[in-house]
């Protein structure tokens, strides 16, 4: 299957666990790949038949900054969610959400998931 990605969306807000992260906010990076099929487009040069990804980041956006939420995990469920409502030509969606500086004590480079999404209709 084909594929559009989308990397490194940085947005600014207030989800988490702990109290702590929902005053303060921090960075969240999400990357999205969205499984669909791009022969249509490839051969007509015709934005319509495709995905605008600029419509997507525009999606997301929203999203993030919307309502604080506790897990990066709803938070991923969310978007793939609206993704599947709004493109009917989306067929799966992995959307990968990472906090670069969780307010958790060690030496790492970051924390996040990955939720994987398939067109249930
Ligand atoms: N799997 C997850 N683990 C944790 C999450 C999360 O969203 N998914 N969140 C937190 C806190 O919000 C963290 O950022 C600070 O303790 C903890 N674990």
């Amino acid at each position: 299957m084909d594929k559009i990605h989308i990397n490194g969306i940085k947005i600014y807000s207030y989800h988490g666990a702990i109290k702590e992260e929902r005053v303060l906010g921090q960075y969240f990076i999400i990357d999205l790949v969205l499984h669909l099929d791009l022969s249509m487009a490839a051969r007509t040069d015709d934005l319509s038949q495709t995905v605008h990804y600029g419509e997507v980041y525009e999606l997301v956006e929203t999203i993030v900054k919307g309502e604080a939420v506790s897990l990066i995990e709803h938070l991923a469920g969310k978007i793939n969610a609206q993704l599947f409502d709004r493109y009917a030509k989306i067929v799966e969606v992995e959307t990968t959400i990472t906090k670069p500086n969780p307010p958790i004590d060690g030496n790492y480079d970051s924390v996040g998931i990955t939720l994987k999404g398939k067109r249930e209709r």
